[in-house]
């Protein structure tokens, strides 16, 4: 689905699958977030960049398939080198993406807020970004930039500049420390870049709220693992309950009822269409 920037302030939840999406949907966010971490978690893996391109994409695919909304896709360094991105780009946007961001990190890629990081040079990601929007037809492209955490903030701007000259759709700049960080990169930038904001949890910036956000002049923030991780800490406390009690009792009131679970997934839907069918329509 294509981008509608005319609200100027998005908020996009992060979703691991087409569940997620959906209740996404349901709490009225107007687009959504395809997480890295959130998906490699859910699959069991560390976000390294050891997913491929072929796996973001299924997910992708059954995401779009259900959930008819604009949705930010999170492609890592871009699954190898600018060759790489060109075939990320076509096969994302084919797939549905809205957006996708590419980061200048070497392989293995890092959580952004992690210590340990490397990156790529300038020049090297300003050829990612020129192959990203030769591939692109309307995709926008977020190029994020992860030198906050080995070169400093300078650093950032200044790649910042150079990936807005090079005609990137939107800045990421990625684990900034506090809100002086953001407004900062907010007035060196210039008023004219959309900028993309990172609220994630046990990292490096610390926790600021969405009208926060939207007052330092950022144009979309995302919330990427919150659902997950809030999701993971009710899914450990439900399994430990069932072994330890051999029961669901105590879980009982904090479930998703049947209803609401079939609701999500529009069954009475499916349920009446097969009747008509048995009926001969
Ligand atoms: C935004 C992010 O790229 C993601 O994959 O969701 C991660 C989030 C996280 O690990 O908390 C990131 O690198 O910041
Ligand atoms: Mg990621």
């Amino acid at each position: 689905m294509l981008w509608n920037f005319q609200d100027n302030f998005v908020i996009a939840p992060g979703v691991f699958n087409p569940f997620s999406a959906l209740l996404a949907k349901r709490a009225n966010f107007k687009a959504i977030y395809l997480s890295g971490g959130g998906l490699t978690s859910s699959l069991g893996l560390p976000d390294l960049g050891v997913i491929t391109l072929d796996e973001i994409t299924w997910m992708l695919r059954r995401i779009t398939d259900v959930v008819n909304l604009p949705i930010i896709v999170d492609a890592d360094t871009g699954f190898g080198e600018a060759l790489n991105v060109y075939r990320a780009v076509k096969v994302l946007e084919k797939a549905g993406a809205t957006a996708i961001h590419i980061e200048d990190q070497v392989m293995p890629k890092k959580c952004g807020h992690l210590q340990g990081k490397e990156v790529i040079s300038t020049k090297e990601m300003i050829a990612k970004i020129k192959a990203a929007l030769m591939a692109r037809k309307e995709l926008m492209i977020i190029a994020r930039i992860d030198s906050r955490g080995v070169m400093g903030l300078r650093d950032a701007i200044e790649r910042g500049k150079a990936y807005v000259d090079a005609g990137a759709d939107v800045i990421f700049p990625e684990a900034l420390e506090s809100k002086e960080e953001f407004l900062q990169f907010r007035k060196e930038i210039g008023s004219d870049v959309k900028l993309m904001a990172n609220m994630t949890e046990f990292g490096k910036t610390p926790l600021i709220t969405a009208e926060e956000f939207k007052s330092m002049g950022y144009n979309v923030v995302i919330f990427p693992v919150t659902a997950f991780r809030v999701a993971a800490k009710a899914m450990e406390e439900a399994y430990n309950a069932i072994a330890k009690d051999g029961s669901q009792r105590s879980l009982m009131g904090k479930m998703m009822t049947r209803r609401e679970q079939y609701d999500v997934i529009n069954y009475d839907f499916y349920e009446d269409l097969d009747s008509s069918m048995a009926k001969g329509l």
